[in-house]
């Protein structure tokens, strides 16, 4: 864990240093899955077996590649009727709060009498990630199906790993109640290639969602463009930023929450008050013990870990910024005004009884998230992802009068004679 002060003269090299180290190739593994890559479009489902015996444990033609829809129907009627009561407030939160970004075709006539106007579409096929390394991830199933759903996707394909051929029942239970149509028992770097390649087995997909580690988030950015991929969600990544009317113990909870995801997490804390960080840093110590994720938690904390005391907050929204982290935890007096400075977040939390966890779970808004910095240029999972936009043109004989003069002369210019001439001949020259 760094501890920093903005009143240290080495300050700004010091965080510069923590700004690129935001990314999860803090472990470099480029090659390792160009390579995998390459193994599985080559090698199909005989690549796939191999790489899930290696990484994973088990024979998928002893465990079963897939899991088909009556195990998933029936884990999700063995459910304990509390966690079924959970799983379905989560998915009614999560289909209402995507319900409401279904986007609307547009229709109209502009002053030139040009009809314009642009249809939303859903691709026909998704592939969804769903984590399951480390734990297991019913989260991730809803938070990936739900908007699948909404949007309209006909064919919904998940991808998850089954360590030791384990297979988690409430992750079953939740395909089920998301309306998922394929569960295939893979993971890693190998699942999202035969998703965006097709195998024997698995024919591909049109679009690759979901979070993953340091190889999953990986592979979905080296196969951007052979299919569709919502953004890179990597390692889990929270910055809190505190004052010390909080209690230390909840804003240490808070900071182990995304440490424990994985051990190239990272957790941040700013506050104004270095006593309080020092208490902070100790609530650390003490909570940690009480995890059992404790050694992916300490090994996260221990390496990624940074607390920074500032002088006033009016110098955290910039540190914030230079961050972009995936979530952003606000506990202090006046939450609205940080946020309103805060232009680079995945999601922002807002006050002392909003921690980042509900948001993974229960609050509605996709806990799918861009990290390693690229909230400064990609959002959260959303109905659009799984959607593209067609556009559409229509003239009439005045309309092409009024307009197509002006494409004319742009053809000409150039040098696309038989442009002009498509234009010309209908308007008789
Ligand atoms: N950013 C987000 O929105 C978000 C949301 C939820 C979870 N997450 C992240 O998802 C991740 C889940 O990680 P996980 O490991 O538990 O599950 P995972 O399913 O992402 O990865 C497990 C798979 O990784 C592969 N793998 C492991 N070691 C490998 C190696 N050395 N070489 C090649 N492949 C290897 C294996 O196939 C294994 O099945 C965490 O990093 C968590 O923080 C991110
Ligand atoms: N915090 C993760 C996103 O980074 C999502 C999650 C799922 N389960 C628990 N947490
Ligand atoms: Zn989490």
């Amino acid at each position: 864990m760094l501890r920093l002060s903005s009143n240290d003269p080495g300050f700004a090299e010091a965080f510069a240093r923590v700004v690129a180290d935001r990314r999860e190739s803090a472990v470099d593994v480029a090659a390792d899955v160009a390579a995998i890559l390459q193994d599985v479009r080559e090698r199909g489902d005989a690549a796939l077996g191999e790489l899930t015996a290696k990484f994973d444990g088990h024979d998928l033609d002893q465990s079963g590649w897939q899991v088909d829809a009556e195990t998933c129907r029936k884990a999700f009627g063995d459910l304990d009727p509390t966690l079924r009561s959970a799983l379905e407030l989560a998915a009614e939160r999560i289909r209402a709060y995507h319900a409401a970004q279904l986007p609307e075709d547009r229709d109209y006539t502009d002053a030139a009498g040009v009809r314009l106007g642009a249809t939303w579409r859903a691709v026909d096929a998704a592939g969804l990630y769903v984590p399951g390394g480390r734990a297991a991830y019913p989260s991730s199933m809803l938070m990936n199906a739900i908007p699948a759903k909404v949007a309209g996707v006909e064919r919904l394909v998940v991808v998850t790993p089954t360590p030791k051929g384990e297979v988690n029942p409430l992750v079953l239970a939740a395909a089920h109640l998301a309306g998922v149509d394929e569960v295939w028992r893979v993971g890693g770097a190998h699942a999202v290639a035969a998703l965006a390649y097709g195998t024997e087995r698995i024919s591909p997909v049109d679009v690759i969602t979901g979070p993953g580690n340091a190889w999953v988030a990986e592979a979905k950015r080296q196969l951007y463009g052979v299919v569709g991929i919502d953004m890179v969600a990597g390692p889990s990544e929270i910055l809190v930023i505190a004052d010390a009317q909080n209690e230390p113990r909840k804003i240490a909870a808070d900071l182990l929450s995304q440490a424990e995801h994985d051990p190239t997490s990272q957790s941040i804390l700013i506050t104004d008050d270095a006593a309080f960080a020092d208490a902070v840093e100790q609530a650390v110590e003490t909570e940690l013990t009480a995890l059992h994720t404790q050694a992916t938690a300490r090994a996260s904390w221990e390496t990624n870990g940074v607390i920074i005391d500032v002088a006033s907050f009016a110098e955290a929204p910039a540190l914030a910024n230079a961050l972009a982290a995936e979530h952003v935890e606000i506990a202090t007096d006046d939450p609205e005004a940080l946020m309103k400075q805060i232009r680079h977040a995945g999601s922002v939390f807002l006050g002392r009884m909003t921690p980042e966890a509900v948001g993974d779970y229960v609050a509605g808004p996709n806990h799918v998230l861009p990290t390693g910095r690229r909230a400064r240029f990609s959002s959260g999972l959303s109905v659009l992802d799984f959607m593209k936009r067609t556009s559409f043109i229509q003239l009439d004989s005045a309309a092409l009068e009024a307009i197509g003069p002006a494409a004319v002369a742009l053809a000409d210019a150039e040098g696309l004679p038989a442009h002009a001439r498509s234009i010309s001949v209908r308007l008789g020259q």
